[in-house]
């Protein structure tokens, strides 16, 4: 039974749904991250928020980790390289929260156009300042909104319908969906120069670090209110309070800071100014919403094999992954095949589709065929970090569909471009389950790849099969399979072999030794 730990508070909806998919659960928060290392060596799955940090030295400690799924958006707190690297699946909850944090940014949004925390800690300190609020209103003043994805979007939504106009600076924001959401799509310095409220809704990336830097809010309209309820880094702290001090920033509203917990802060007491702590996500609706999907994404992963929102692999719905199990079985062993048999370096590698193959979703068959071509060097390969080390490798990986009618009901065939040219190996599912060699190299042959093999090149010759038997027999190698394919007639044949035992340095010899023999090699599956 696979076993998860929940490392930080999430609603018990996530161990219940755990428990009832077979799935067996610890919930075990507040661990330092060297608790953390002492423990995390028993777990195949890891549910958390944000205050737990996978590191790579975590990750090293996590021998079994199949799977580390975010109760949320961000994945700030996740080294996604060192996972991948690792093979260790990281998945999010993209949008259980997304509704909730436009929320808390609306809010933070009229706290600050009507002074409100300051007014009512004035007001229940008995002093009626009823002058030394005014506020502004919202309607028709402009919203500069930096991001306009899941989160920001809603934010404009409820924007309008406060009747602000909208602006959003986000390079990938097309025309047509900035048309659809009914913002105007502008530079960043236009909308430094033109927004009353600046919101904040991307990801802290290396292009968004201190995207609102000193010479960034330098350029905003004076008296601008700004709200952060993204991640801290994406504003300087301290140009923020010097800009609030001198008067030419109005106010702002941090939910998040560079450095979490925040415990102490220059802006910490600076008049207009708002902080909550990273409370975007915390309402009970979300963290229903994301301790649910979290659990019902990890469960699947471990269970079935499905992979949903994993932002280091393919997804791989639960209703798809049995169907797609037995290719990748097959794609799995073709990528071996060709891994063992390669000669010299592989600079491309192929993967096509025929028949029923090619109307599957093939990122999770070629990511199979990847592992096994790379298991061939390496024990850590698996299907989230191939993909990830052929990139690495500058491995130029393909993927073609055929819509031809071939001689297979379903076919998948794996081509791989060395400096001697390309050469190419094909398999089919018998009974749609059971994973079938049928052409290697250019010769038809129907084998099993299982276990260990013995692979030969021969000149068919009368009497090669007869003292190749001898030859292993008398080695003490019992044959399980055989298979042969021919070229042509008198032509060059190969030979696939199941034996019980691996063909050791001595025997392999002796077959390369024989009459005919052009190769002979041992292959293991
Ligand atoms: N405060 C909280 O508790 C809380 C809760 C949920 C999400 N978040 C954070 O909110 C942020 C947004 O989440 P989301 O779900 O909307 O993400 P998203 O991926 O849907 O949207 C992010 C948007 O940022 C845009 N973007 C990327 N680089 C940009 C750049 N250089 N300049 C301008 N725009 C850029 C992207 O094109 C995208 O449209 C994330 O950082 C997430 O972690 C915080
Ligand atoms: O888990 C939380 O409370 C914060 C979540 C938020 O930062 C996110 O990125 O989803």
């Amino acid at each position: 039974m696979p076993k998860v730990l929940i490392s930080d508070k999430m609603d018990p909806k996530a161990a219940q749904i755990f428990r009832e998919r077979g799935v067996e659960v610890d919930e075990i928060t507040g661990k330092t991250p060297e608790e953390l290392k002492a423990i995390i060596g028993q777990y195949d799955g890891l549910a958390i928020r944000s205050s737990t940090k996978v590191t790579k030295e975590i990750l090293e400690h996590a021998t079994n980790l199949k799977v580390v799924g975010r109760a949320g958006i961000g994945v700030d707190n996740v080294d996604i390289p060192a996972a991948s690297a690792k093979g260790v699946v990281v998945m999010n909850t993209p949008f259980g929260n997304s509704i909730t944090t436009a929320e808390h940014a609306i809010a933070l949004m009229f706290a600050l156009a009507r002074q409100l925390p300051e007014a009512d800690a004035s007001t229940q300190a008995g002093k009626w300042e009823k002058n030394r609020f005014m506020g502004v209103e919202l309607t028709s003043k402009t919203l500069g909104l930096i991001g306009a994805g899941n989160i920001g979007s809603i934010v404009a939504d409820r924007a309008l319908g406060l009747k602000m106009k909208v602006i959003a600076f986000d390079p990938f924001l097309t025309p047509e969906r900035a048309l659809e959401m009914g913002v105007e799509k502008v530079t960043l310095d236009e909308l430094l120069a033109r927004a009353d409220f600046i919101t904040l809704h991307t990801p802290l990336t290396d292009q968004t670090r201190n995207i609102l830097s000193a010479e960034a809010l330098a350029k905003t309209k004076k008296g601008v209110r700004i709200i952060n309820c993204a991640r801290g880094g994406l504003i300087d702290e301290e140009a923020l309070k010097a800009g609030l001090d001198s008067g030419h920033i109005g106010g702002a509203a941090l939910d998040v800071f560079k450095v979490e917990p925040a415990k102490e802060s220059p802006l910490f007491g600076t008049s207009n100014f708002i902080s909550t702590p990273h409370l975007g996500a915390s309402t009970t609706e979300a963290q229903v919403n994301v301790a649910i999907q979290v659990a019902e994404q990890l469960a699947d992963y471990l269970v079935s094999g499905g992979v949903t929102n994993a932002l280091n692999m393919p997804s791989l719905t639960a209703e798809e992954a049995p169907k797609l199990k037995p290719y990748m079985a097959l794609a799995e062993k073709l990528g071996s095949l060709v891994g063992q048999l390669a000669h010299g370096a592989v600079t491309g590698i192929a993967i096509e589709a025929e028949g029923a193959a090619a109307a599957l979703n093939l990122k999770p068959i070629t990511g199979a065929v990847l592992a096994g071509f790379m298991r061939v060097h390496s024990d850590t390969v698996n299907m989230v970090n191939a993909p990830f080390l052929a990139k690495e490798r500058g491995l130029d990986v393909r993927e073609v569909r055929h819509d031809r009618e071939g001689d297979y009901h379903t076919l998948v065939r794996v081509t791989v471009t060395t400096a001697d040219g390309e050469r190419s190996v094909a398999g089919t599912l018998f009974g749609d389950q059971a994973p079938r060699l049928v052409e290697l190299f250019g010769i038809k042959v129907e084998a099993d790849l299982a276990g260990p093999m013995l692979y030969v090149v021969n000149e068919d010759a009368p009497g090669f099969i007869g003292r190749l038997g001898t030859t292993l027999g008398e080695a003490g190698v019992n044959i399980g399979t055989f298979h042969l394919g021919r070229r042509s007639a008198g032509g060059e044949a190969v030979l696939l072999l199941s034996v019980d035992e691996a063909v050791d340095a001595d025997l392999l010899a002796q077959v390369k030794a024989l009459p005919g023999v052009k190769t002979a090699m041992g292959l293991v599956f």
